[in-house]
């Protein structure tokens, strides 16, 4: 494995400090309930973050099979992650959250999956194999956590879970786009940084949290602390998605992909 610097920043996550709401949702001004959520998962976001792949993704240097094997996994989990989306809006009568929905889906199909179409054309892949790849353990896991609860729960359960891929994704990604600001222009994983490090797919993310703080006024500890779980357990599966195609790892055991 190559060796690369882990990041030492201090990270502009505060803890301690008061929301101000004149400021606006940020990644550094965040509302109480959100503020828990992110404690909560403080420890494997910032492993996450520091994790091989997205060190190696930061400058570059990451090995081209890694990138094309999370992406294919990514393209087939952008497919359920926009099920779950379409089930939300069966949770709701409200035409704002409809229309969030509806809007997420349409960016699923028409920015995220084409980005992951235009690298893996690039990497002389075709369509037809995209669509009939092999889903690993992890992403499988993944998946089925999200949709299971898209299917069992209600609108505020869906709300959380899909907090982990909308957040995570925005922070690394701004946090990637100013760590290696000086080699991005020759990073060959560029285009995908610029997708994620923008205010509009920050934006995604403050409609998400700003909805949930709104619904969690007035809910009794047990129910919050639920929602913590789904949180935390959302966060660890979005590091074992990287992890898992950082290693390029199908079955929960290395040995058991040979046995296929
Ligand atoms: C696994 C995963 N999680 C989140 C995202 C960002 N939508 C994504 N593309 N892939």
């Amino acid at each position: 494995m190559a060796s690369v610097a882990p990041n030492t920043n201090t990270y502009d996550f505060a803890i301690d400090e008061e929301f101000d709401p004149a400021k606006g949702i940020r990644l550094d001004n965040l509302p109480p309930f959100a503020r828990r959520l992110r404690a909560a998962a403080d420890v494997v976001w910032e492993d996450g973050y520091n994790q091989p792949f997205l060190r190696e993704l930061g400058n570059g240097t990451l090995k081209q099979e890694r990138f094309a094997f999370y992406l294919l996994q990514d393209y087939r989990y952008l497919a359920d992650y926009a099920k779950v989306h379409a089930l939300a809006l069966t949770k709701t009568r409200d035409p704002e959250v409809m229309k969030f929905m509806v809007n997420v889906q349409n960016s699923i199909f028409s920015v995220e999956s084409s980005v992951h179409r235009k690298y893996m054309a690039g990497f002389g892949v075709s369509e037809s194999e995209m669509n009939n790849v092999r889903q690993s353990a992890f992403a499988r896991a993944y998946t089925s956590d999200i949709l299971s609860i898209a299917y069992g729960g209600d609108l505020l359960d869906i709300l959380v879970a899909v907090l982990p891929c909308a957040w995570v994704y925005a922070d690394y990604g701004q946090r990637l786009a100013k760590e290696f600001a000086d080699t991005l222009d020759t990073n060959p994983f560029r285009t995908w940084v610029d997708m994620y490090k923008t205010e509009e797919f920050w934006q995604g993310s403050v409609w998400l949290i700003e909805h949930i703080e709104h619904m969690v006024q007035g809910l009794g500890e047990e129910r919050l602390q639920e929602l913590e779980e789904i949180f935390c357990n959302g966060v660890q599966n979005e590091y074992m998605f990287w992890s898992s195609a950082y290693d390029m790892q199908y079955s929960w055991k290395p040995q058991w992909d040979k046995a296929r």
